[in-house]
């Protein structure tokens, strides 16, 4: 049998989901072996397949997230599109079968996919439906707008019920990145990265510096609690204890809340600033999808290439979207899950795909591209941090993150020259 080696950045439940998913292709045929090996967090799962592809000792397949993206592209040597593998292993791969938010996020300009979608996600928010009844709030109706969610927060500090109104994880992405396009309005130029690499960023703005500056004063006031850098590692775990009443996070963080959480969840979706016009936009995806690399021998892709043939069959997408959370990939997944029922049986399961498909995405809602991005986050939340701890103003950490973003992101051009 020969062996595939599948890295990834899944551990709990989605790990153990993931390891499920590579269990039944290996029962499925006797000629290939996946065997899939956690890797840390998605920035090290990714770090981690460059340095051994360096040492020549990379795998076949490793998860990359979603932010990866441009600095993946542009690795051209160290990469197997997507579309070539699949053309040539005479595996029929139709990207028009693939929800076009996705297809246009892992495709190259001639509309190519380059990377085996996966685990698309998209933020919305839960919240402890308890917490809302003992507050006296409507647990039916999650607060829409962010002036809702400052009002329940309050009401929830006031009547005792909770300690803390929401946190968020991924505070970039929920905060900024998709902040952003819910409201319309550019992280940088060029389409957000899509048209070329020459992109900078804008989104110093003063809707932004001001969400900011409120994310403090909710803080400061005992409303909001920062979760932490990165992907936020301490907003859940303040969630299932019953501190914080909301959580912004993955969809995909369903599979852990069904999970962890002792008491019921409701779900809904991001709020949105109701003076600006346009708001609420569409939500952009997250997740990760699936890069082959490059130096491995022909029976070896063949094997990569049935891999994904089975990952891309209807019904082992709608389970794996029914048990994680994670976006039904596929047009025909979304559709076999709903003939099934399962949204009905499940309320708050589509509030995903009805942020993603709220409006025809614009250009600044398709999503982003751009070099260097996992470093730029990086500064993004740092910045972030300068404001919860009161060092800096919103406007002065946006105007920083720009700032440091832009030479990031005119490092990686050279880079490309
Ligand atoms: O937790 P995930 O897999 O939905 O990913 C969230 C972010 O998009 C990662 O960049």
């Amino acid at each position: 049998q020969t062996q595939i080696d599948w890295w990834h950045a899944m551990g709990g439940e989605l790990g153990e989901l993931l390891e499920g998913v590579a269990e039944a292709f290996n029962e499925s045929q006797d000629d290939f072996v996946v065997r899939p090996s956690f890797r840390g967090t998605y920035t090290e799962t990714m770090t981690g397949a460059i340095a051994a592809f360096r040492a020549n000792q990379q795998p076949h397949i490793v998860q990359v997230f979603e932010v990866g993206t441009g600095t993946m592209m542009a690795a051209e040597g160290a990469i197997y599109p997507i579309y070539q593998l699949m053309a040539d292993f005479d595996v029929p791969f139709d990207p028009a079968a693939y929800l076009p938010a996705v297809v246009g996020y892992y495709a190259d300009p001639n509309g190519n996919m380059l990377s085996f979608p996966f685990n698309s996600s998209t933020p919305i928010m839960y919240y402890n439906r308890e917490v809302f009844e003992a507050a006296g709030l409507d647990p039916d109706t999650p607060p829409a707008t962010w002036a809702e969610v400052e009002a329940a927060s309050l009401a929830i500090l006031e009547s005792g019920a909770a300690s803390c109104g929401f946190t968020t994880s991924w505070p970039s992405w929920v905060m900024l990145e998709n902040f952003k396009a819910w409201h319309n309005q550019p992280l940088g130029t060029l389409a957000n990265g899509f048209e070329g690499f020459e992109t900078e960023f804008v989104f110093n703005t003063e809707l932004l510096a001001n969400h900011w500056d409120n994310l403090k004063a909710w803080a400061d006031a005992g409303a909001f609690r920062w979760g932490g850098p990165g992907p936020g590692p301490d907003a859940f775990p303040a969630f299932y204890a019953g501190d914080c009443a909301m959580v912004f996070g993955s969809s995909a963080s369903r599979a852990g809340v069904l999970r962890n959480a002792d008491f019921e969840v409701g779900f809904g979706m991001q709020p949105y600033y109701d003076t600006v016009e346009g708001a609420p936009q569409n939500s952009i995806i997250g997740g990760a999808t699936l890069w082959v690399l490059q130096g491995k021998s022909e029976a070896e892709y063949e094997g990569v290439a049935r891999f994904f043939e089975f990952l891309s069959q209807p019904e082992v997408q709608a389970q794996w979207h029914q048990d994680t959370g994670y976006l039904p990939i596929t047009l025909a997944s979304w559709e076999l899950t709903q003939e099934q029922g399962f949204y009905d049986e499940n309320p708050g399961a589509d509030i995903s795909i009805q942020q993603m498909t709220l409006n025809e995405p614009t250009e600044n809602s398709r999503g982003l591209r751009f070099g260097n991005f996992v470093q730029i986050r990086d500064i993004i939340s740092e910045e972030m941090e300068s404001v919860m701890s009161g060092a800096k103003t919103g406007q002065q950490a946006a105007d920083d993150a720009v700032r440091r973003g832009n030479a990031l992101l005119r490092d990686f051009e050279a880079a490309l020259n």
